[in-house]
């Protein structure tokens, strides 16, 4: 059993401690917080070990009890997966480095600080293959691109890709974010950081990407182009996206609007949070005009990550490859699963999916 510690018990390190201690070759080790609100007092709930980074005095005044400091919960774990503010998790890594444990990041972190990206349908095998100990796991943008344009590359191959990204102005809980009321090109410059990113888990892509700031929260809107090396019918294309495990195709006859809906049908489903831990593409959106695709699909910035956590600690501790690692974590978390109680869950994940699966 793998001992996992979470340092950070935000929006992300709170779902991924969640997600850890569903698998069944996982533990959590404990969890580290530097603030004891909310977030803090839910943890000791859940039944981690909280530890204090920094003054210990204020959580016991909020009556969390303390396991012990970050070093300690370093010692205790094989791995740790830091989920703590973007560039707060690159200063830790000599932390980790004196344990000589193993870490992950997030896509906040600088790419080059870190070294190695990763995502589990662009890179895994790699991550898994190398000695890199200290990997990131890219963005929630970065990897519902990856997500999609890998088949896609695998299947008809990929001569550019141009995406605009309608980013979400904070998440739920960010009432300091914005805009409030306007629509920023954000960045201005173009092209935005995504494309870039996606090149450190598949480096001979060409993609350009642009990016937009609406005041929104629930999720983020990709309108995708890609050119592809060769003509194919929009058929081929939602049959080659329907394969995947981490895609789901949003039918026509759902008749889901936006995020919203999107949002209603996972709580509806009973989805921890309301999580949509898939991409999700538009069937009807899917059109074609000789090598030329086009196509919508929403992400759930608060959760797409998630699995891709749990597979980047086996990548790094090399005790499954890909496939195995994605069909145990789409098991154990339900990922594919909408309509609850089910004992359908889906396996496949083009080259990422076993063949008895
Ligand atoms: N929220 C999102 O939409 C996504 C965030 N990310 C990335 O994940 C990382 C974490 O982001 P969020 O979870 O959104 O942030 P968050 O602000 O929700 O959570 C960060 C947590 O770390 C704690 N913390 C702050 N300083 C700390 C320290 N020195 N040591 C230990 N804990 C500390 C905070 O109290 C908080 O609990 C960032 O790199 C971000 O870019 C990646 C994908 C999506
Ligand atoms: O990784 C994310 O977005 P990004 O891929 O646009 O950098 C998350 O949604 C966090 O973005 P934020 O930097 O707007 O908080």
């Amino acid at each position: 059993m793998l001992r996992v510690g979470v340092n950070g018990y935000g929006t992300i390190g709170k779902r991924v401690a969640d997600a850890l201690a569903a698998q069944p070759d996982m533990k959590v080790a404990g969890v580290a917080k530097r603030t004891p609100n909310f977030e803090a007092t839910a943890a000791h709930r859940a039944g981690y070990a909280v530890h204090a980074v920094g003054d210990a005095a204020p959580f016991a005044e909020a009556d969390i009890p303390v396991a012990g400091d970050l070093d300690d919960l370093v010692a205790v774990s094989d791995v740790v997966v830091d989920c703590t503010p973007a560039g707060v998790g690159a200063r830790n890594r000599e932390v980790y480095e004196a344990h000589d444990t193993p870490a992950l990041y997030q896509g906040g972190e600088d790419a080059e600080a870190v070294g190695a990206s990763f995502n589990a349908r662009a890179n895994y095998d790699e991550i898994a293959r190398g000695d890199a100990e200290h990997v990131r796991v890219v963005s929630c943008n970065t990897t519902g691109l990856s997500r999609v344009l890998t088949p896609l590359a695998e299947a008809y191959g990929v001569e550019k890709t141009r995406a605009t990204l309608v980013r979400r102005g904070g998440d739920p809980g960010q009432s300091d974010r914005g805009p409030i009321n306007d629509i920023l090109p954000d960045p201005v410059t173009v092209p935005s950081h995504h494309g870039p990113d996606v090149n450190t888990v598949l480096p001979d892509l060409d993609i350009d990407t642009m990016g937009v700031t609406v005041p929104a929260t629930l999720m983020h809107l990709h309108s995708v182009n890609v050119t592809l090396e060769s003509d194919v019918d929009a058929e081929a294309i939602r049959e080659t996206l329907a394969d995947e495990s981490r895609i789901f195709m949003v039918p026509e006859h759902a008749r889901v609007a936006g995020p919203g809906h999107l949002k209603e049908l996972a709580k509806d489903a009973g989805r921890p949070r309301g999580d949509l831990w898939e991409n999700c593409v538009w069937e009807e959106s899917i059109a074609t005009e000789g090598r030329d695709l086009y196509f919508f699909q929403a992400i759930h910035q608060e959760s797409d990550v998630v699995p891709e956590n749990v597979d980047a600690i086996r990548a790094l501790v090399g005790d499954a490859d890909a496939a195995e690692s994605v069909v145990r974590t789409n098991r154990a978390l339900g990922v594919g699963r909408f309509d609850a109680p089910t004992d359908r869950v889906a396996t496949t994940g083009g080259a990422a999916a076993s063949a008895d699966d």
